[in-house]
């Protein structure tokens, strides 16, 4: 086991749903990887909690995680994205990046990456089967597609609803809410179609990448089915995610970061 010098220093930015038990399970303890920094939009609020970690992480705001992390998860709203990313890739550094969706309007953060020798890491996060469509996106993929359905909870507030006059507090059937492209509903939907925008980015573009969602009231959980065409298979997935204390956000969304995590220094690893 490598001692606290060789470890690579780790930041969590935002302690909601995600950010929360990600910091609870480095400070468990992942082979090769220490906690040194947390950021909260309230550090106030999240004070004592923070010195409870038997790891003592700073509690610093998100432009100074840069300086004292080797790797930052970011697990905060959208509107922050850049201010977290920016700074980590342009040292060199490595983003985890759970906000996908920002990373259509920020393009140039992998530009950023690039030039400093930094990187960026999408999760597969609340999705399913990101290593089969990066594989067959080596060959040729004719077709990639995502149907998401979701509590009327887990919907509420969207941008697509709020601007198309779209009610779903009251329905009683499943009623399709959104067609289109990867693009336009990472837009319409910021803070449900991260997968969309993953998936888009592992296989053919968030312009070639289609999307349904569903506000289904007959569902418990956040489901997703992929169905993806190519040269080298043809495969469908679905994950029914348990919403956890977000009902927008899966309980496995935490543990992909987690298992994500486990992996960058892990003697043993499974899957691409
Ligand atoms: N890639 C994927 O599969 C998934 C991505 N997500 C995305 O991950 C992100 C985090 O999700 P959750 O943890 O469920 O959200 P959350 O709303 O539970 O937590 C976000 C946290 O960030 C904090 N925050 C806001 N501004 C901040 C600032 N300037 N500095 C530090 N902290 C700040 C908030 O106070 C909050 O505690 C969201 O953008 C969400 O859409 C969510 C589920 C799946
Ligand atoms: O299902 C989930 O947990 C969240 C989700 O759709 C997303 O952020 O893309």
């Amino acid at each position: 086991m490598a001692d606290s010098k060789t470890k690579t220093r780790v930041a969590v930015a935002g302690l909601g749903a995600i950010g929360t038990d990600v910091v609870k399970a480095l400070d468990q303890g992942i082979e090769g990887l220490t906690l040194v920094a947390v950021s909260a939009n309230s550090p106030d609020k999240h004070r004592g909690w923070v010195a409870g970690l038997k790891s003592a992480p700073q509690l610093v705001p998100i432009e100074q995680l840069a300086d004292v992390a080797d790797i930052v998860v970011e697990c905060a709203p959208s509107k922050v994205v850049r201010s977290i990313v920016a700074p980590v890739v342009a040292r060199g550094k490595t983003a985890v990046v759970l906000s996908v969706g920002a990373l259509l309007q920020n393009e140039d953060l992998v530009d950023i990456a690039r030039a400093h020798g930094g990187q960026i890491i999408v999760p597969t996060g609340a999705l399913i089967g990101l290593d089969a469509v990066t594989a067959a996106a080596i060959g040729t993929i004719h077709s990639a597609k995502l149907v998401t359905r979701k509590p009327v909870a887990g919907l509420l507030g969207a941008p697509h609803l709020v601007e198309n006059n779209i009610r779903i507090d009251d329905i009683t059937e499943p009623l399709r809410i959104f067609e289109g492209s990867a693009r336009d509903a990472a837009k319409g939907f910021p803070a449900n179609l991260n997968v969309a925008v993953a998936l888009s980015l592992a296989g053919i573009g968030p312009d070639r990448t289609r999307v349904e969602i569903w506000a289904d009231p007959t569902v418990t959980r956040n489901t997703h089915r992929i169905e993806v065409d190519s040269d080298s298979a043809r495969f469908s997935m679905m994950i029914e995610n348990i919403p956890s204390e977000n009902p927008k956000t899966g309980r496995i969304t935490a543990l992909s970061v987690i298992a994500c995590l486990r992996k960058l220094r892990a003697s043993l690893r499974i899957g691409t």
